[in-house]
């Protein structure tokens, strides 16, 4: 039976980030001794943001370095829209973090959708999968791909990528990547990362804050509810961090740990 998953909560995003800092690099130096690169997958909703005020903070000592060039990065899940549209993924993390990288920043690998299937969402999860396929080729036989690490939202529903409450997706078992046509936040038509290749991961951190979380958080940490959220816990146990402000944890019985690496 494995440990049950961390939660850490920060009086605020302000303390919260510089924590979030420190737990992707140590991510990102896991990842580069066992294979030299580090391979993440990102959520949209307001984790770039959140991301970005970690990430592109100044250094404070030489191990505190973000090596951008090492980073290959994926989408935990993608609205069906060209990259520049308002509601892409791919469009947030550009504006929010990767235009912001300091001039004469290394440039790390990403991985958007292929806007040439837009129209067609299977083949559009086929399409992405193969991405994966190609990049997690190399790993001895990738029964599922193994991220290094998952960034995630939690919705106020209990979803996080596009796994949404009571969906069929949930029960997934071979797609490593599926898509949805009803999904009931807009827009209906992503893809997203299936629950298996998600708690396949090596870590998996949840970044959720403000108080309209604290309803989600009881149901997700006190019953469970089936929720996807919930499930993402059970099936990662102590692999799976929250890093969470203390709004979005009041009135959460859930034991809190102090951070720590
Ligand atoms: O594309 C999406 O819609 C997101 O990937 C989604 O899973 C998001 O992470 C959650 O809805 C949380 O969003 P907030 O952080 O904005 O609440």
């Amino acid at each position: 039976m494995s440990k049950p998953t961390n939660l850490y909560s920060f009086p605020s995003v302000d303390a919260l980030a510089p924590a979030l800092r420190a737990y992707v690099i140590y991510c990102q130096e896991a990842g580069i001794t066992r294979h030299g690169v580090f391979k993440v997958a990102v959520s949209g909703g307001s984790l770039p943001k959140t991301l970005a005020q970690a990430l592109l903070a100044p250094p404070t000592s030489e191990n505190d370095t973000v090596k951008w060039d090492k980073w290959e990065i994926f989408f935990a899940d993608e609205r069906a829209v060209p990259l520049d549209h308002p509601d892409s993924n791919y469009g947030l993390l550009k504006a929010e973090l990767l235009d912001k990288l300091p001039a004469g920043t290394p440039q790390p690998v990403v991985h958007p959708i292929d806007v040439e299937y837009l129209d067609d969402p299977q083949e559009l999860a086929d399409q992405y999968e193969q991405v994966l396929v190609r990049s997690f080729a190399s790993r001895d036989s990738v029964k599922l791909p193994i991220f290094d690490l998952l960034l995630l939202g939690c919705g106020p529903d209990g979803h996080t990528c596009s796994l949404f409450p009571g969906h069929e997706l949930l029960r997934e078992t071979s797609a490593w990547v599926a898509p949805i046509e009803d999904s009931p936040k807009p827009p209906p038509v992503r893809i997203t990362l299936t629950l298996p290749v998600v708690t396949h991961a090596v870590k998996v951190a949840f970044v959720a804050t403000g108080a309209g979380k604290k309803e989600i958080l009881k149901d997700i940490f006190e019953e469970g509810k089936g929720l996807p959220c919930a499930l993402v816990n059970q099936g990662t146990g102590e692999r799976c961090s929250w890093f969470v402000d203390n709004a979005a944890v009041e009135g959460v019985s859930y034991p809190r740990r102090p951070f720590s690496l």
